[in-house]
């Protein structure tokens, strides 16, 4: 079976003003309706590089209390490796159809590794504007090549070495997360299974959209994930939701997005907050992402960490291996 991709579709509807019907959201979440466009309080950045650790644990704890996203500058990712990252990307992207489909998610495969594009419809009946490639990039005995683009042939060589930053940026937020909560470094870490935990690389691709006014890249979601770190390119589309209303979210070139994700909101019992957002899309140029989403191995229980749960602060959250609630909230099963 052929699957239609978004970016073919937005090659032959470059010279048209329409987009297909399925593409047009309700006016409930379409984003020339529903975006602020007053002023907006603006989503926290934290320099790691402040030699005041107590102040940069104090911002990174705030904000995951108050918004569940910031944005991280000199976090010791080389803006150069960054760079090599999204022009690998890119070029894979931009190969022929036949080259990307030789790393498509099988159809009836039941993993999410590999090349696609949403073919469940969501709420209403709705399509997503973004094409996107599925590939952990570790730990080592998790990764499978096969789902990693082989042309351009320095694909492998960028993506792992951006997995041993991206591991040790990740290492060091749950850290000062847990230090937050009162507990020890490792607290987090371990909670989301520490060595077994998985890094899974996500490349979306919003290819030009006649009616970005209409459409939207992702819908509103929060992420499955403990954490989730992700550059984006340079253009503008991330949206987060915070007091009623949705606003973008500022580009910081060489910035790290910070995402607080579902195993994280549980494991500290609500503490920290799963942010909710969703990406819109642009008329004239194609905007892309990367984000790694480090979630719990498929068995591992995930559920508030004991020591934050007394009397007067009871469970407020049901312990589930992560892949019962992977499958409970994709499918809107009840989950608490
Ligand atoms: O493209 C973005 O900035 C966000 C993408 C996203 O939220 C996701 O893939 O989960
Ligand atoms: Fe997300």
């Amino acid at each position: 079976m052929e699957i239609e991709r978004v970016q073919d579709i937005s090659s032959s509807s470059l010279h048209t003003e329409a987009i297909p019907l399925e593409f047009i959201r309700s006016e409930k979440e379409q984003p020339a309706i529903t975006t602020f466009r007053g002023p907006v309080p603006a989503i926290p950045v934290v320099d790691l590089s402040d030699p005041d650790e107590e102040s940069v644990a104090r911002a990174v704890v705030k904000a995951s209390e108050e918004w569940g996203i910031f944005q991280v500058v000199n976090h010791g990712i080389p803006t150069e490796l960054i760079k090599r990252l999204q022009e690998v990307g890119r070029t894979f992207f931009e190969l022929p159809s036949a080259e990307k489909e030789s790393v498509a998610k099988p159809v009836d495969a039941k993993d999410i590794e590999g090349y696609g594009t949403k073919l469940q419809k969501e709420v209403e009946g709705k399509k997503a504007w973004v094409d996107h490639l599925f590939h952990r990039i570790w730990p080592p005995s998790c990764v499978n090549y096969s789902f990693w683009p082989k042309n351009p042939p320095e694909y492998r060589e960028v993506n792992e070495e951006y997995a041993l930053h991206v591991k040790k940026l990740s290492e060091t937020l749950l850290g000062i997360l847990s230090e937050g909560l009162g507990l020890r470094r490792e607290a987090l870490r371990e909670g989301l299974g520490g060595d077994l935990a998985e890094y899974m690389m996500k490349i979306n691709y919003y290819p030009p959209c006649p009616r970005p006014d209409l459409a939207l890249g992702v819908p509103a979601h929060t992420d499955l994930s403990g954490i989730t770190l992700l550059v984006p390119n340079e253009v503008p589309g991330l949206q987060v939701f915070k007091d009623d209303h949705w606003f973008d979210a500022e580009y910081i070139p060489s910035a790290v997005i910070v995402h607080i994700g579902d195993q994280i909101l549980r494991l500290s019992n609500g503490r920290y907050k799963n942010v909710l957002h969703r990406t819109t899309v642009d008329k004239d140029r194609t905007r892309m992402s990367w984000p790694v989403f480090l979630e719990p191995h498929r068995e591992m229980i995930v559920g508030p960490l004991p020591e934050l749960i007394s009397d007067d602060y009871p469970p407020k959250y049901k312990p589930f291996a992560f892949k019962d609630y992977s499958y409970r909230k994709l499918n809107k099963l009840p989950l608490d």
